[in-house]
């Protein structure tokens, strides 16, 4: 069988693979990202292939050479809305600051995810992104400081969780969902499927 490895320390992504029954080991990435482009969908592409490259070299070391029919997985997600980038926020006033600009609007969320399937001693690239529209209705202050003091939105880029409490202030989306929770798990087993990988056999 083969071996997948999520390069993720993300508990949603480790849910949303195991949802659609893929089986996989997990080794996060460890490394420092660097950002070069400026465009949102550019910017997770590079980040997912860092990721998924870290965890690559990380397994290339370990076996001594790039283990064959190996796949690994990296994703990352961001929030972009006009022209700003909001990743996790810094602090509570930063995740106060994203939201209070979120609320009553509408923004993308963009994730960017790098497939990479050892062959014949190198690894092959595959990388694609997904964008959703989400909209929230208004939002008062003192909401949103309640749902900042929670501590839900610290590890979220865009300081939310549409699957947690924020939830009850989103209006709607346009797209997948899942991308949105930070891994558009549908698109990867299209895009797999499409490079002859059943990621669930
Ligand atoms: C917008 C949004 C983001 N998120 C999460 C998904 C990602 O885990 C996180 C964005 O951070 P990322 O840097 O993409 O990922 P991560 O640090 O959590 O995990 P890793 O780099 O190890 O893979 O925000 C939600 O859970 N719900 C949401 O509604």
């Amino acid at each position: 069988m083969k071996k997948i490895v999520l390069a993720s320390a993300s508990p949603r992504r480790r849910e949303l693979l195991s949802q659609v029954g893929i089986e996989f080991e997990v080794k996060p990435a460890d490394g420092e990202e660097k950002i070069t482009s400026t465009e949102p969908s550019k910017i997770v592409e590079e980040l997912s292939y860092q990721k998924a490259m870290f965890t690559a070299r990380a397994l290339e070391k370990e076996n001594g050479h790039v283990p064959e029919g190996c796949i690994v997985i990296g994703a990352d997600t961001i929030v972009s809305y006009e022209d700003r980038i909001l990743g996790k926020p810094a602090d509570r006033d930063k995740a106060i600051q994203m939201l209070s600009m979120l609320q009553g609007n509408t923004h993308q969320v963009y994730t960017g995810v790098t497939v990479l399937t050892g062959e014949s001693g190198s690894w092959k690239v595959h990388t694609f992104f997904e964008c959703t529209d989400v909209i929230f209705y208004p939002v008062s202050e003192e909401e949103i400081e309640a749902y900042v003091d929670s501590g839900d939105p610290m590890d979220k880029a865009g300081s939310y969780g549409i699957q947690g409490a924020w939830g009850a202030y989103v209006k709607g989306i346009r797209g997948d969902y899942n991308n949105v929770v930070g891994l558009p798990v549908a698109r990867l087993i299209y895009e797999t499927k499409k490079i002859g990988i059943d990621l669930r056999g």
